[in-house]
Parts: structure tokens; sequence; C-alpha cells
């Protein structure tokens, strides 16, 4: 698959959004991709999610034994690569602000690990999950998402293996662009401000 068949994905969902948004990071954008909408369709997700498998090296691949991700956006996303690899799949979730491993999911102390993510922006939310995930004993061998828009800078410590790379600008709060600044801002995301 290459970008711009993963791109016409996105473009078929409805989920290249553009305005003004507030990321998770508290940084401004003009463009928010909205995985939760091309995740809507699960042959969609299984397509999506079978090409970024074929990324990922086979060596790294023979040793992920569980997939786990940051709630809420990597939930969907995590589970349909845990189909594809033929292993398990569990979530981090932060009800109390900090990523936490709940609801009975457990991993054997070294358990060998992938972070999936949806979107990996500063990467804040991935190294969050990967700091949880090996506080609940598990190894983070590499991370993945369906979309790098760091454009290429982003350091989660681990291999990163996004199905697409993309540059969307950001902007701090107080650095806006005039056509941004007039338009009202939405947050999409559930991470506390
Ligand atoms: O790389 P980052 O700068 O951390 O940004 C990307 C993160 O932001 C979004 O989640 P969000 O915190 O909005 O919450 P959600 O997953 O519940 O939608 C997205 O799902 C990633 O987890
Ligand atoms: O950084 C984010 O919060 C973010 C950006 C984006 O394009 N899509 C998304 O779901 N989250
Ligand atoms: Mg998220």
């Amino acid at each position: 698959m290459t970008d711009d068949d993963v791109l016409a994905e996105f473009r078929a969902a409805d989920a290249l959004l553009e305005g003004h948004f507030i990321l998770s990071s508290g940084l401004h954008s003009s463009r928010y991709l909205q995985c939760a909408r091309v995740l809507m369709d699960p042959r969609r997700a299984a397509r999506l999610c079978e090409a970024l498998v074929a990324r990922i090296p086979g060596e790294i691949k023979a040793r992920i034994s569980a997939v786990v991700s940051p709630a809420m956006g990597g939930v969907i996303v995590g589970h349909e690569m845990a189909r594809a690899l033929g292993v398990e799949a569990m979530f981090v979730e932060r009800p109390t602000g900090t990523f936490e491993l709940r609801r009975g999911f457990r991993l054997e102390p070294g358990q060998e690990v992938l972070m999936m993510e949806d979107v990996v922006t500063t990467g804040l939310s991935s190294r969050e999950a990967i700091v949880a995930i090996e506080a609940a004993g598990g190894r983070v061998i590499a991370g993945a998402s369906l979309v790098d828009r760091s454009g290429g800078t982003v350091d989660l410590g681990v291999p990163f293996h996004p199905l697409v790379r993309l540059d969307v600008p950001t902007y701090a709060a107080d650095a806006l662009p005039a056509d941004l600044a007039a338009i009202p801002a939405a947050k999409p995301g559930s991470r506390a401000a």
C-alpha cells in the first residue's frame, strides 16, 4: 500500500479534517486525521493493519507476543493489529491522568510488546504508554501507528513503524497564524486539558 493509497482510505472515510484543532499535546493545527472514522469500517481497518504488519521486519514480528495501545484512539487499531499479528491485544488507559494497565490485563515479566497508536504527533502519548507497559512488566520492542504526523522527527526510544508519514504544521497557542486564530478551535481527543 503506497502513501497515496493510505491517504485515499482516509479521504474515503472523511477522516482528513480541516479547521482549527487543539491536539493532545496542546499544540494547534489546521489539519486533523480522525482515525476513528477510518476504523469505522472493519474491512478498511483490516486492510490498513495488514499493510502495516507487512512493513514490520520479520525478526521483530516473530518476537511480538502482545499488542498494547493507549486508549482511546489506540484501542481499535491495536486490536486489529493483534489480529493481523496473531497475538492478543490490551490497552492502557488514564482514568486518573496517567496511563495504567487495568481490567485484568496482565503482562508476563519481560513479555515482548508492540505499542500501537493511531496517530503520533509529538510522541508524548506513545512514550507515556511505553512507560506504563514497562511498569506492568512488559518490554516494548517496537512502536507502530497508522500515521506519523511529526514529519519523521519523533523519537520513541524503540524502532517506530508508521504506515504513513506526514509533515503537518503545528503551532503553539501563542504563535497562531492569523487565519487559524480567526477560526474557533475544537479539541477532538480525550486527554484532559
Ligand atoms: O503524539 P502526541 O502528541 O501524544 O499526540 C497523539 C496522541 O493524541 C491522540 O490521543 P488523545 O490524547 O487526543 O486522546 P484519545 O486517544 O483518547 O483520542 C492520539 O490518539 C494519540 O494518542
Ligand atoms: O496530536 C493529536 O492529538 C492528533 C492529531 C491528529 O491528526 N489526529 C488525532 O487523532 N490526534
Ligand atoms: Mg490517543
